[in-house]
This record gives structure tokens, sequence and C-alpha cells, in this order.
């Protein structure tokens, strides 16, 4: 278990990590979502010592990380792949990890099986991909077996068979009971990954939740329709009492009802449909959305006097499975409210 308790850092006058406080548990992987200089990197530094707090407390199974006897075997973790002694081959790299940590030479084997870089063990690790290099890096923090794991953007790097096999990775190690704790940029593959999640944005808390919560509260689930007899479909739902608004082609958003009702209601008007879909938000829209007033620096848009802050609240959901960034949006405040 992991526990910050008004955990404070500032640089000069930036607050990079402001007051958080959290817990992340055993037995489920946490995500750790936060836009670029959230204050994500930060906060892990903060739990393995490396940066020392301005204020508040941070503690690993109830002690400090200088406190730990055997730091390796109680918590792993891959902050930063490319710190590694590239002259040193991926074995001798593990080798020295161990024997400084008194772990047996026997785990490095194991190890680097795990994370499949047997065939490139005696390899200098300079000359490793970045996505080798992650994998070396996660080999480091499996080393000592230990009962916490935090990985900062594991999957940077790693083609679609490395993101599929770290997802199922962490997946292992939390069933196994062990405290995983995972920051990522991909959205729709913490949705995959992360059971519970905590979100930052300029260094504060903004959500500390299940998945499936941070989604529904966060986020916004409607139905599509579509028919050739638009404006009778539109009168049909104000009569029965449902909120709709323009979708975009012609389609029509409702609302607070499920798609069967919906069916149903047309049906027993005799209402050609060619589209009944519900559509549910994706984590990226939630996230954004939270996240939309915090984000420090902003993709410009083709006009350079246009700068976008993250989706206007309520847009963009996906139908089953989807994951834009945004795509096709169309605010409630650009759309015409009916009904
Ligand atoms: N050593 C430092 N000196 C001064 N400012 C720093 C230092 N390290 C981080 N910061 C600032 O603290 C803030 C948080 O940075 P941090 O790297 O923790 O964010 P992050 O959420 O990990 O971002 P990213 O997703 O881009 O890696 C940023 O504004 C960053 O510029």
């Amino acid at each position: 278990m992991i526990e910050l308790s008004g955990l404070t850092k500032r640089y000069g006058e930036r607050v990079a990590v402001n007051n958080l406080t959290f817990t992340v548990r055993p037995g489920i992987v946490t995500g750790f979502l936060g836009p670029n200089g959230a204050g994500k990197s930060t906060t892990m530094r903060m739990i393995l010592g490396l940066d020392r707090p301005s204020a508040g407390d941070v503690r690993i199974d109830g002690q400090h990380y200088a406190q730990l006897r055997d730091p390796l075997r109680q918590i792993g973790a891959l902050l930063d792949a490319k710190a590694m002694h590239g002259g040193r081959t991926a074995y001798n790299h593990l080798l020295c990890l161990a024997q400084s940590n008194g772990i047996p030479a026997s785990r490095v084997t194991e190890v680097l099986d795990t994370v499949g870089l047997t065939p490139v063990a005696g390899k200098r690790a300079k000359g490793f991909s970045l996505g080798m290099g992650q994998r070396l890096g996660i080999a480091g923090a499996l080393l000592g077996d230990p009962r916490i794991l935090m990985f900062d953007e594991p999957v940077n790097g790693l083609d679609p068979e490395g993101i599929h096999w770290i997802r199922n990775l962490m997946k292992s190690l939390a069933h196994q009971g062990r405290t995983v704790f995972v920051s990522s940029h991909l959205m729709s593959e913490m949705a995959l990954t992360a059971e519970h999640l905590v979100v930052i944005g300029q260094g504060r808390l903004m959500a500390d939740t299940s998945m499936a919560d941070f989604i529904r509260e966060n986020s916004r689930s409607y139905v599509t329709m579509r028919s050739p007899e638009r404006e009778r479909l539109l009168d049909v739902l104000h009569t029965a009492g449902f909120a709709a608004v323009d979708g975009p082609d012609g389609g029509v958003e409702v609302d607070g009802v499920t798609a069967p009702e919906l069916g149903e209601l047309a049906a027993r008007e005799q209402l050609v449909l060619h589209e009944l879909s519900p559509q549910r938000a994706s984590l990226e829209e939630a996230f954004m959305q939270l996240t939309a007033e915090s984000v420090e620096y902003h993709a410009h848009d083709g006009d350079p006097g246009a700068v976008r802050g993250g989706p206007p609240p309520g847009g963009g959901a996906t139908s089953e499975g989807g994951g834009q960034w945004g795509a096709g949006w169309g605010g409630p405040e650009q759309r015409r409210r009916k009904g």
C-alpha cells in the first residue's frame, strides 16, 4: 500500500504537486492520470525518495522509502527506461542491481525470461530499442519480487504485442495481491488495464475513484437516433418528455432514456428509424472533460489564434468501445436544444 498525505512539492514559485492525499491499495491496478506537467512523475519520484517533499508525507507499507531495509524487495519501479548504464549487457545490468540488493543471480534469468529478453541477455543495453529498454526497466522493477510496483508510462515505445503483454502482466501482478500503480497518457489503454483511477491536474487531486464511477460521473451517455421523418421524431420525443439535441449529420441525441425504451416508443408511433444506437462515453472524453481547465500545454488547431483546451463538456461520446480524442465533437452549448 502507498499512502500520500498532504504531499506537496514546490520548485521556487511553482507548485508541482499540491497537497495530494490518496492511498494506492493492493490487489488492483490503480491508474495515475493527468495532462502533461500535472505532477505525476514528481509524485512518483517523491514516493521513491528521489525528491524531497516540500510538505506532507508519503509512506510505503507504513514506512518512508529511506527506512525500507530491502527497498527492491518491497517496491519495484520503472521511472525512466533510459536511466541505465548503456555499456552493460542486459544480464549484467540486472546482475549489478541484484548483487547490490542481496537478490540471488538466479532471479536475473527468471525476470529476463518474464519480459522476453532472454535472447538478447548478452547484448549491450545502449543498442536496445525504446521498447526493449522498457522491458529491461520492467525486469529491474520485478527483480526483488516486490509487493508494490510502480510504472511511469510503461507502454511508451512498445508495439501492440508489447502493450498487450504489459496489460496482462499488470493485471496478473494485481491478481497476485500486489499493489500496482501506473501512469499513462494512453487513456484507452488505461480503460482496459486499471480498476481504480487517481486523476491530477496542475498538481491537485481531481478524482480518486473506480474506473466505472469516473466515466459515469465525468461524461455523458446518450442514444443516437436517426429517422427519415426527423421532425416527427423530434415531436414524438418532445411529447414523451425526453430531452433531445441535434447530433452530427442529422442525427438526434437523447439523454436519460435507454435505447430499448426509445425503440418501443418509435414502434408504437410507427416511426421509421435508420439508427438507434447507445453511445458510451470513453475514458478519453471523461478525462479530457475533467482536466480541460487544468491542461497546461495546449495544441494549436491550424489557426494560430485558436487554442484548444480539451473537449468541451458533454461532447464526443463514442459508440461501443470507441476512443477518439474529441473527434466529431459538438458540445451541448453548440447544439440547438430541442424538446
Ligand atoms: N526539477 C524541476 N525543477 C523545476 N520544475 C520542475 C522540476 N521537475 C518538474 N518540474 C515542473 O513540475 C511540474 C510537474 O512536472 P512532472 O514532470 O511531475 O509532470 P508529469 O505529470 O509527469 O508530466 P508529463 O506527463 O509531461 O511527464 C511541471 O510544470 C514541471 O515543469
